[in-house]
């Protein structure tokens, strides 16, 4: 339980509601133990008449029609408190829930980049569905039919000790039993259903996959074969089901069962207690009837509660683990940072740490406010690595990073990002409308600067053929726009922030250089005097740069401007002659 302690905080937040649901929990309960009293005393009016110990057979109408309107009106109430029992602990649990969710969730945007590369997809949304849900469990349905069994129990074996102390000790012998074995089956429908769940999600995860790459699986003729892999992998699913279904089907005949076999030793023991006189009436027996049935769904439930807890525990625990962890990149200063856009990198080397691979080796450049850099390389030469760094999404491994003649990591963290403006390499838009995708870069923007930013990103016409207009809502990850489509609206979302530094990562790749060359004369007037650096492979987005970088394997093998550069021999130049060639 000493995750669970976790909860605590909650429960004191809701305390008196919970207080109130456990009141009426007892007050419900207490209503439903009037049944067997009533009924064992009609019953007892019934034989005293047949006994002929009471003659008037109008006296024992009456008294058989109070009893009826004394249970059906215990009834009622119990009705309606149990209907308010669920209304308060049910409620406060699934606020709880709403809580948990909310914070799991806000560590998640709390923590840095390496978390989400060391934890699969899958495990962040089981934490904030699955296991979240198991604890809900625990602070809803196990604490109330906790209160429910433990006052039940109590409130009724004393009623029962009252009447019949030999017979009660007898028709309690089999409960501790059926509580056993419903922990025992409990277990094991948790074993099965998880099993159960990680097929579904192996299902689930297949399916996405297969609806993402669906143009890969056609272009391909893959049909057939995706076809028989998902067979496969639902035919699995089917007999982990099958194979829960089985021991689920267990439950209830072993209910049915002990409850059979606490009504027998009732009867008999009961009915041999009454001819040895031992038992003074036939309705003892009757309400002891009723109550053994009453008392058995509860006792299975401390089997059912005990493994809810267990499983609670286990989930929590996972839970705990992620709320502990702390984001590797930290804001060290809690005071806005006042942010020019001068950048400098001073010997800066990065080793990412999950795969080791050294991205970037002792790079140096200096970029005053508002000078334009471009950085030229091969694939996985450590380009985009720049941007990363100058966002903070990782923090060197060696050197030093500053902003404005600070280091960054002296930065205040939230200054740091919102004065950037980062188009990443691979446009990723919302499933949302086309203003609100561009909106994301700046929530309270006006019309006005919405169409502007489209207009400087050169995606307003496109954007007006569309019969919504900005209105167009973008399906999942854009899939109605172009590649080209998609990069521009991106840059669009970048430059509507107007921020000090403009980072984009060889974002013009999928347009074509008519295309590319009106962007970049557009950015060339709103980027004035912004500091901006271009990731490309291509010396056209490249070449009006005041500076130019060339990177091979991390490492800055080239600088200068267009003009110097393609007169040396080397990377730059070559790239420089064989697009020269292929534009010819
Ligand atoms: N998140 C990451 N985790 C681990 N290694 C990475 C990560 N991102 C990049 N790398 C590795 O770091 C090296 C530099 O990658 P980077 O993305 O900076 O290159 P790039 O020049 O931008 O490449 P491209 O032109 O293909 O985009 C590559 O070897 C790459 O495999």
């Amino acid at each position: 339980m000493r995750e669970l302690q976790h909860v605590n905080k909650y429960f004191y937040k809701y305390r008196y509601k919970l207080l109130a649901g456990i009141l009426i929990t007892i007050i419900a309960r207490i209503f439903l133990l009037f049944t067997p009293e009533l009924v064992g005393n009609s019953v007892d009016v019934i034989d005293n008449y047949r006994k002929g110990i009471t003659t008037d057979v109008a006296t024992v109408k009456t008294e058989l029609l109070i009893n009826i309107l004394y249970i059906v009106g215990a009834a009622i109430i119990g009705g309606i408190f149990t209907f308010l029992m669920r209304q308060t602990i049910i409620y406060v649990s699934r606020k709880i829930e709403y809580d948990l969710k909310n914070e799991v969730y806000q560590q998640y945007q709390r923590l840095s980049l390496d978390f989400y590369k060391s934890n699969r997809t899958g495990d962040l949304m089981n934490r904030i569905s699955e296991d979240v849900g198991k604890v809900r469990e625990y602070a809803g349905p196990a604490l109330m039919y906790s209160i429910n069994t433990v006052t039940l129990f109590v409130i009724a074996l004393i009623l029962m000790f009252n009447s019949a102390p030999t017979l009660t000790l007898y028709t309690v012998i089999p409960l501790p039993i059926l509580s056993y074995f419903i922990y025992i089956l409990s277990k094991s429908i948790h074993k099965r259903s998880t099993i159960v769940q990680q097929w579904l999600s192996k299902l689930s995860t297949f399916s996405q996959e297969t609806f993402s790459g669906v143009s890969v699986i056609k272009s391909y003729g893959l049909e057939a074969s995706t076809n028989a892999e998902f067979y496969k992998l639902s035919a699995e699913s089917r007999e982990k089901n099958i194979d829960l279904a089985r021991i689920q089907a267990l439950f209830f005949p072993l209910m049915i069962f002990l409850i059979g076999l606490s009504n027998i030793i009732v009867i008999y023991i009961g009915g041999k207690q009454y001819i040895d006189g031992e038992i003074e009436s036939l309705g003892v027996i009757a309400k002891f009837i009723i109550y053994v049935n009453l008392l058995t769904w509860p006792v299975a439930t401390v089997g059912w509660v005990t493994s809810v807890v267990q499983q609670a525990e286990a989930s929590q625990k996972r839970i705990n683990e992620f709320l502990k962890q702390e984001p590797t990149i930290k804001n060290t200063n809690p005071e806005p940072s006042h942010i020019e856009g001068a950048i400098e990198f001073d010997n800066v080397s990065f080793t990412y740490p999950d795969t080791n691979i050294q991205a970037l080796n002792k790079v140096s450049f200096k970029l005053k406010k508002g000078d334009t850099m471009a950085i030229i390389g091969k694939t996985g030469s450590g380009k985009s690595t720049v941007l990363d760094l100058i966002g903070r999404l990782y923090d060197v491994s060696s050197g030093e990073i500053k902003i404005d003649g600070t280091p960054i990591q002296n930065l205040n963290l939230n200054s740091l990002r919102n004065n950037l403006g980062y188009v990443p390499q691979e446009a990723f838009l919302f499933s949302d409308s086309i203003r609100n995708n561009i909106m994301f870069g700046k929530e309270d923007a006006t019309e006005e600067e919405v169409i502007n930013a489209a207009k400087n990103a050169d995606v307003h016409k496109n954007i007006k053929g569309f019969s919504k207009g900005y209105d167009t809502v973008l399906g999942e990850r854009g899939i109605t726009l172009s590649g080209g489509q998609k990069q521009r609206v991106s840059i669009a979302r970048a430059i509507i922030k107007a921020p000090q530094i403009l980072l984009f990562d060889d974002c013009l790749s999928a347009v074509d250089t008519e295309t590319e060359e009106k962007i970049l004369n557009n950015l060339r007037a709103i980027t004035r005097d912004k500091t901006t650096i271009i990731v490309s492979h291509r010396v056209s987005s490249a070449k009006s740069a005041d500076n130019i970088i060339v990177l091979e394997d991390g490492k800055m093998i080239q600088s200068g401007s267009h003009d110097t550069l393609i007169d040396v021999d080397g990377y730059y130049r070559e790239l420089y002659l064989k697009q020269l060639t292929e534009n010819n």
